[in-house]
């Protein structure tokens, strides 16, 4: 598809003898959450290594706007938009969350703030940071330790500092996982919002999650696509039920 924002082209990637991706072609269109689902071990999230820069396939393409991302390294990708989320362990706890997001903004805008000086650089890394916060309903938190807050705050705190590197796409890797019933449909609210403004690739094991928001899903099993399609297709595929959703779907 022509108009595709992300292109995977025939990805291929080995561990030794383990094939963990296995010419893997999916497209991202603008405005699209893209869910990717599949067993534990199909190699969703090596999947997700390969798009961010933090692994290279061993063949195959990722167009991004056009470019080939593979010959660059993650910083320059994240520069250029494709951003993933950070992860809880990314998080530095005795930072207050106000100053997590805030060093991420700095990291991604950096130059831009420099010439305001010191203060007003801060003021204004401070003020972006708190919006994003607001934003987030953790307004009222920014001030607590990162280490301190819960679980789906941290988790909330994660997406508020992959927004903050202004990501033309959003990649996102099991962002409910651990949450309770109130916190995962809090972030599943965040998400239903955010997936009006960017695409999304997501990975999540949560099916109701994925079935309510997801544009179109693909399914991995064993490095494989072996269907892609709208939530709905899925849910009547036979082979998807049969390697994955088993009952669930019923
Ligand atoms: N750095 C690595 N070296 C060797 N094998 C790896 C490495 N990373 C992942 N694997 C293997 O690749 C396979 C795919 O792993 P991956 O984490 O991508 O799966 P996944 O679909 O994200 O699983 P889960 O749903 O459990 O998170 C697994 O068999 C895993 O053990």
């Amino acid at each position: 598809m022509s108009n595709a924002l992300l292109q995977l082209q025939n990805l291929t990637k080995n561990y030794g003898a383990l094939r963990v991706t296995d010419d893997v072609t999916i497209s991202v269109e603008p405005g699209e959450l893209h869910a990717i689902i599949g067993p534990n071990g199909a190699g969703k999230t090596t999947l997700i290594h390969q798009i961010s820069g933090h692994a290279r396939p061993d063949s195959g393409r990722i167009i991004f706007n056009g470019e080939d991302m593979v010959p660059l390294p993650m910083a320059t990708r994240a520069q250029r938009g494709l951003v993933r989320s950070f992860q809880i362990t990314s998080i530095l706890p005795r930072f207050s969350a106000l100053e997590n997001v805030a060093l991420a903004a700095q990291a991604r805008d950096g130059s831009s703030f420099r010439f305001l000086g010191n203060a007003a650089g801060e003021r204004a890394l401070n003020d972006t940071a708190m919006a994003l916060l607001t934003r987030f309903g953790l307004g009222a938190r920014a001030r607590v330790p990162a280490g301190q807050m819960s679980h789906g705050e941290k988790r909330q705190l994660e997406i508020a500092i992959a927004l903050a590197a202004k990501p033309k796409l959003l990649l996102l890797d099991e962002p409910l996982a651990g949450t309770s019933h109130d916190e995962s449909q809090r972030l599943i609210n965040i998400l239903q919002e955010l997936r009006k403004e960017l695409p999304i690739i997501l990975i999540e094991h949560d099916m109701d999650a994925v079935f309510a928001l997801a544009d179109r899903v693909s399914v991995l099993v064993y490095g494989r696509i072996i269907a892609c399609g709208t939530p709905q297709d899925i849910r009547d595929n036979a082979e998807v039920r049969a390697a994955y959703l088993g009952e669930e779907a019923a």
